[in-house]
């Protein structure tokens, strides 16, 4: 059985809007550097983006939760605001914001210049530049100056190729007016030779239409160096920095970068990436759990057994050895991402979607995560030998350039984590990574505990009920036992399907948007970054001490034998 169910997809973001004066937010400001802000801030204008859990009145909704979704991007309830636009829209009581959540003096706070060190780099050629042709070609850049670095020591015309090479697929899909804008942007666009390591940074930006978005798009370890050689107070602070991932080695040196970031810009100007959260059906997450009313109730260990989130790639090294040999699937995917997926799919309701609630919200869940090691299985971890994926043949892992053998380096990751709370409290939530896989499975699993009583007389398999997340494909699947076939009394499974929309931009898209309208709301705050190492390191730790084996599997293969979530994949 399947239907098939295409609604759109709920925007998300909601705003603290800048509609009163400079000088009632200068009172603002005032009051909350002198601590009386709970009895005496004047309540400003907040805004909520079409999606946003929000409530509509009753009866507003003609067709169920997508019909209410769809009203809410009319006035009067609610109206649609881009992010970083200003809103005119319901008041709600502020007297929570922390010091970080002030409006900031200069009103128009969109980045005018975004600078990206490491414009040679595959990161940019690949992700970053098509996301910016994206937003470019949408009309979403607004007057935005492109301004490419770097220690090649390239001729502007140079960069310009790289330009035309990224925003190729961009400039295909635009319209007359998309393709005019890639076109200005990359025209004014300028390529400095800068070895971001030693001085000159801060003169480069300094010398840029402010405000500037740095993006380190740089190995980590440079990008460390960069940060180090910045003086206190030698960038505006209306500066963003963009900060890719890794973010540190460790919980202390995460800690380090940190303070050392917290030294040059505020906090709310600080956007650690991690472009899952630019993920459509990531980020949908929030939109399927608390835009309906039938999953929250049962969202809980008296209804839930385990939680899985699965990112099995069959992409095996792609020549990334310098930094994949390094890394291995636990730093690279499962601290980096997936504990990310994992605080969505946990978090408590947010009041808001705005980035304070919802990272208060994400950074509760970490905090309250380990690894219990003294578990049997609570950490796995394995290494592809060589084998066939397709028509390609992957060599042995511990044979490709560039690798060192010696380090042990695993390609699939497994890690039962425990969220020490009240709702989660016996379920465990296995988050598992690997390349070179068979097949791709990128999905989250949540499945139901049995029901309390099945009546007597059914014959069949009681299995489970089962949700599936796809993260690419974006789906949506309810694995459910029914009736029948022929014989009423049997049990049956079927699969209730839905194709998640897509957004209109890419993930990094996505992310960039954010960084340009200031809105942190998909950037890891500092203290979750910490948390996320927190909580790998005693499994990296293990591991080191060789505590826990480093199994094989062969490349195309479903990964060990013996870890049950090899098999876990829908036929
Ligand atoms: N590539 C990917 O798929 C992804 C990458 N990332 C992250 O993005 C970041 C960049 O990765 P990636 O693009 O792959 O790395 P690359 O090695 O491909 O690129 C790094 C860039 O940094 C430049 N660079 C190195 N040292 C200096 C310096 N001292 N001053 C100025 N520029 C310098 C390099 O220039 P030169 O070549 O001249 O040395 C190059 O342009 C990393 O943090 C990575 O973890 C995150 C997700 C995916
Ligand atoms: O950050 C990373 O993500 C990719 C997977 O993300 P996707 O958006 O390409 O699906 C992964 O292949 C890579 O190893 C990792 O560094």
């Amino acid at each position: 059985m399947s239907a098939s169910v295409r609604r759109p997809l709920p925007r998300r973001f909601l705003k603290v809007a800048v509609s009163r004066s400079e000088s009632e937010l200068n009172t603002c400001r005032a009051l909350l550097s002198s601590g009386t802000l709970e009895t005496q801030l004047p309540r400003v204008s907040t805004g909520c983006a079409a999606g946003a859990p929000g409530r509509a009145p009753p009866g507003h909704s003609p067709h169920g939760t997508a019909g209410r979704l769809r009203a809410n991007r009319d006035p009067p309830v609610r109206r649609r605001t881009p992010r970083g636009q200003k809103w005119q829209g319901e008041e709600v009581d502020t007297s929570s914001l922390a010091e970080h959540d002030t409006i900031p003096a200069d009103a128009d706070t969109r980045v005018r210049t975004l600078l990206i060190l490491g414009a040679s780099g595959d990161l940019t050629g690949r992700l970053l530049l098509p996301g910016l042709a994206r937003l470019i070609r949408l009309g979403r850049t607004d007057g935005l100056n492109l301004v490419g670095a770097g220690s090649d020591d390239w001729t502007d015309e140079q960069w310009h190729e790289r330009l035309d090479e990224s925003f190729a697929v961009a400039r295909e899909k635009a319209d007359d007016a998309g393709r005019a804008s890639l076109q200005q942007v990359r025209n004014n666009s300028r390529y400095h030779f800068l070895d971001v390591t030693k001085d000159g940074l801060a003169d480069l930006v300094q010398g840029l239409e402010g405000p500037v978005a740095i993006y380190f798009a740089l190995p980590p370890a440079v990008s460390q160096l960069a940060c180090s050689a910045l003086g206190p107070d030698s960038l505006p602070k209306s500066t963003r920095l963009v900060m890719e991932k890794p973010f540190g080695t460790d919980q202390a040196s995460a800690h380090q970068l940190n303070e050392k970031l917290a030294g040059l810009v505020p906090e709310q100007n600080i956007h650690r990436v991690d472009h899952f959260l630019g993920k459509a059906t990531v980020f949908n997450i929030l939109g399927l759990r608390f835009a309906n009313r039938i999953l929250e109730p049962v969202w809980n260990n008296l209804h839930i057994e385990k939680v899985e989130v699965i990112f099995d790639e069959d992409l095996a090294l792609e020549n990334r050895a310098r930094y994949y040999d390094r890394a291995g699937a636990l730093r690279d995917m499962i601290q980096s991402h997936l504990l990310h997926v994992m605080a969505l799919l946990a978090l408590n309701p947010p009041s808001t979607l705005h980035e304070r609630d919802l990272r208060d919200h994400i950074g509760s869940v970490l905090r309250a995560s380990t690894v219990d090691l003294d578990a049997p299985g609570s950490s796995r971890r394995a290494r592809y030998a060589a084998g066939t994926i397709g028509d390609r043949e992957i060599p042995d892992y511990a044979a490709e350039p560039g690798v060192d053998p010696e380090k042990g380096t695993e390609t699939l990751a497994e890690i039962t984590v425990s969220i020490n709370n009240e709702r989660w409290s016996g379920v465990p939530f296995i988050l598992r990574s690997g390349k070179a896989l068979g097949a791709k499975r990128k999905e989250a699993v949540i499945t139901f505990r049995p029901v309390n009583h099945l009546p007597v007389g059914f014959s069949g398999q009681d299995e489970p009920t089962k949700l599936r997340i796809g993260f690419g494909p974006d789906t949506l699947q309810l694995e459910i036992d029914v009736n029948g076939p022929g014989d009423i009394f049997s049990l049956d499974r079927a699969t209730l399907s839905a194709n998640l929309n897509e957004t209109d931009l890419l993930p990094y898209g996505e992310v960039i948007e954010g960084v340009l309208a200031g809105d942190p709301t998909l950037s890891v705050r500092g203290d979750t970054a910490e948390d996320c190492w927190r909580i790998v390191e005693p499994v990296l730790q293990a591991w080191s001490e060789g505590r826990v084996p480093l199994e094989e599997y062969p490349a195309g293969s479903e990964g060990p034998t013996a870890w049950p979530s090899s098999h876990g994949r829908k036929e």
